[in-house]
């Protein structure tokens, strides 16, 4: 089994330099995206010993999904870019690894294919849906309901994206839309044409309190840094939070995901489960962040990376790479189960 690391070195070469840079690069100078990494190398272990911890189970829970590990897969668009398998290739993956898919609004593959390709790697495969509000409500109501007929299990409504983050080297490489034959599948609309994603800053509370109407679905919101934010998604109802940048793609220099991560702890107390992304490369990533506070983490390129690489099998080797490390890594920290991680740990 590779390294995420050496995945990504494969993939780099795999792949048009031009759509390893979509997926690598991020907002501005890029330094959100380096402080993501940075903030989880720059924490360090300080492990409990003789602790019995023989027996360990990774598996969680998350809004009435189980996990068989705390990781999750992020969404990420275009996958068709990265495999001609795309999401279907790693739907399967992650349906066989046994945790949450999160599939994102502009997948190039729809979301009823994307379902059934679970469906037939597992049974009873979780899979979520992300969404970006749309300005019409009718049709971010329309992309609901289907995601809904599909099968998915909650909502993840990103609100870090009042606008298109600013990605200097798609604007030096002119990579601004999708080749010949690739679409952004989720969007077709009743007459067969296939809508643009739009972004709108005049989204508010109130349209959170919309959709929490509109579906039954749990609603997390991915994208939320500020402690006040939290606060107010526990008063809104909002069933779960993704402690996310965006990877560094949306505002370069915004806090990473580490340092934000004890504040939101704090701020929900427990109300509701955090997720955190950003810069997850390695086990002793996600037990540091289980540690302060996340019940799960998600990862966004390290799939990429092993899609890229090696289709279905690399996205399976990317996440057992993880599950290992991370089980390693708890034996090595005395604890039994995510459960025994407690922010003592880290420093
Ligand atoms: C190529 C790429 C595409 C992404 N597309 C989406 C998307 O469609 N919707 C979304 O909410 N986040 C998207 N993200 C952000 C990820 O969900 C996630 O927050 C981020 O990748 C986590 O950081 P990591 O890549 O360091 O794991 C994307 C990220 C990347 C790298
Ligand atoms: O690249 C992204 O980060 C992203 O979120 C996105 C959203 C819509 C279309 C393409 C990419």
């Amino acid at each position: 089994m590779r390294t995420i690391s050496e995945l990504e070195a494969v993939a780099r070469e795999r792949l048009d330099p031009v759509h390893y840079d979509f997926y690598a690069g991020a907002a501005g100078d890029e330094l959100t995206l380096r402080a993501n990494e940075e903030a989880f190398s720059r924490r360090v272990l300080v492990p409990r010993v003789l602790r019995g911890a023989a027996k360990r189970d990774l598996a969680t829970e998350l809004v009435g999904s189980p996990l068989s590990m705390p990781v999750l897969v992020s969404p990420t668009a275009f996958h068709r870019l990265a495999h001609p398998k795309g999401e279907l290739a790693t739907a399967k993956a992650v349906a066989k690894a046994g945790t949450v898919l999160v599939v994102s609004m502009a997948a190039t593959t729809a979301v009823e294919d994307i379902a059934d390709a679970a469906r037939q790697a597992a049974t009873d495969p979780a899979l979520w849906f992300q969404l970006y509000l749309q300005p019409d409500p009718e049709f971010t109501e329309s992309v609901v309901r289907r995601a809904e007929r599909a099968g998915v299990r909650a909502f993840v409504v990103t609100v870090d994206s009042p606008v298109f983050g600013r990605r200097e080297r798609d604007h030096r490489n002119g990579f601004h839309d999708l080749p010949p034959g690739l679409v952004v599948e989720n969007l077709r609309d009743g007459l067969g044409r296939v809508r643009d994603i739009e972004m709108s800053a005049g989204f508010t509370w109130e349209h959170v309190a919309w959709l929490k109407r509109t579906t039954a679905l749990p609603v997390l919101l991915k994208g939320v840094l500020h402690p006040e934010d939290a606060r107010l998604a526990v008063g809104a109802g909002v069933d779960g939070l993704v402690v996310s940048n965006h990877g560094g793609r949306q505002l370069d220099t915004a806090v990473s995901t580490v340092d934000a991560l004890p504040a939101l702890a704090e701020a929900v107390a427990g109300a509701i489960p955090l997720v955190l992304d950003g810069g997850v490369r390695r086990g002793t990533d996600v037990v540091k962040a289980l540690a302060l506070g996340a019940t799960a983490v998600g990862v966004g390129r390290p799939v990429v990376w092993g899609l890229a690489a090696a289709g279905e099998e690399g996205v399976t080797e990317v996440l057992e790479r993880l599950r290992e490390e991370t089980d390693h890594t708890l034996a090595l920290c005395g604890a039994a189960a995510p459960g025994d991680l407690t922010a003592d740990l880290v420093r």
